[in-house]
């Protein structure tokens, strides 16, 4: 890589805003057990601290789907690359995403979800960046909302690397 990784948001805002939303899904769900949906691989850092700020039950299982492989934009065609362990019918479901950007795989993996049943579905995303939507996508819960950067770290990869920042870095001088 030649660009350079500034970074956008930090360790401390990440901590912060994520506890907000495992406070407020908590206050949401009072009263009932959620099961939380992991959008691997991007999702996975969220998605474990995320959980720590719940307070009803939680359960959780991982689904995989790839659009991007090593490119920087969407192709356009999602597949799914490792589906759920199990049912979701009658399930309080959260699906939990690193980004939403062209909107596409996540309307793709709603339409799927959505079949099966579940008692409710609701969308929790650590970034938002609205000016690349494609696909018109309904979201409940929104950690940051970002201008149209590419973005590594937390669970964010760039050519598979770099999902192990522990902050939000923006890459600069690199398509
Ligand atoms: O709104 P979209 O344009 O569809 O983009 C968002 C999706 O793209 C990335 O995943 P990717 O398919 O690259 O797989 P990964 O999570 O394994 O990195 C990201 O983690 C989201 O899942
Ligand atoms: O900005 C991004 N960074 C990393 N992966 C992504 N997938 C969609 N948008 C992005
Ligand atoms: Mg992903």
């Amino acid at each position: 890589m030649t660009g350079e990784i500034q970074v956008l948001i930090s360790q401390e805002e990440l901590s912060q805003r994520i506890k907000e939303l495992g406070e407020k899904i908590s206050a949401d769900y009072a009263g009932k057990e959620v099961h939380l949906i992991c959008v691997l691989k991007g999702g996975v850092m969220f998605m474990s601290d995320l959980s720590k700020y719940i307070s009803v039950p939680v359960t959780m299982d991982f689904m995989a789907v790839s659009s991007y492989g090593n490119e920087t934009s969407s192709s356009g065609i999602v597949k799914i690359v490792k589906d759920l362990d199990e049912s979701i019918e009658s399930e309080d479901v959260i699906i939990v995403e690193d980004i939403i950007d062209s909107g596409r795989t996540l309307s793709y993996l709603l339409q799927i979800l959505k079949d099966r049943k579940p008692e409710s579905i609701k969308i929790c995303t650590l970034l938002d960046k609205p000016d690349r939507r494609i696909v018109d996508v309904e979201v409940d819960y929104v950690g940051f909302e970002i201008p149209d950067y590419y973005v590594l770290g937390f669970g964010l990869d760039f050519e598979q690397k770099y999902r192990n920042l522990p902050y939000i870095g923006k890459l600069v001088g690199i398509e």
